[in-house]
């Protein structure tokens, strides 16, 4: 029998959406008011599941709390209060989208947590704007 577990993780954040070997112009058609380079920020709010089987003996997937404490480590010590363009190396030649947050998320997560789990990633950006990202 396998289940899935959630933690749900918050963290604020500021970004511009642009190519840097595209024009204004260019970033403007394409990205909108997020290519204003006086960056903007949002309140991303995370869901983090994690897929797997039940230990008998405990009758956890995982102890909550080591999730809670990789979440920690992994993205919000890394992310909240960030500048994603300029302060997250892993956005330095990565548009911010929320898709490609996601994807940075799942991939740090995925190096921390055994493979024994599978991992899903709901990344909201705004209250109506979100991912599901499962690898
Ligand atoms: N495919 C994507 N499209 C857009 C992304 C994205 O990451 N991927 N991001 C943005 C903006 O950064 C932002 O999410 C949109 O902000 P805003 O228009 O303020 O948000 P809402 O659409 O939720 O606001 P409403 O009140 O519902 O109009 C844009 N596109
Ligand atoms: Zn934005």
């Amino acid at each position: 029998m396998s289940l899935t577990i959630y933690r749900k993780a918050h963290f604020n954040a500021a970004h511009r959406l642009f190519r840097e070997d595209w024009s204004n112009e260019k970033n403007l058609e394409v990205f909108g008011k997020c290519s204003n380079p006086n960056y903007h920020g949002h309140n991303y709010e995370l869901e983090v599941g994690l897929t797997g089987s039940i230990d008998k003996e405990t009758g956890y997937l995982i102890d909550l709390k080591i999730l809670k404490d990789i979440i920690k480590s992994e993205v919000e010590d890394s992310f909240d209060h960030k500048n994603l363009n300029v302060e997250v190396p892993e956005f330095k030649n990565l548009n911010p989208t929320v898709e490609n947050i996601a994807i940075v998320i799942w991939n740090k997560l995925r190096a921390k947590l055994d493979t024994k789990y599978a991992i899903t990633i709901k990344l909201y950006e705004t209250p109506r704007n979100f991912v599901v990202y499962t690898g």
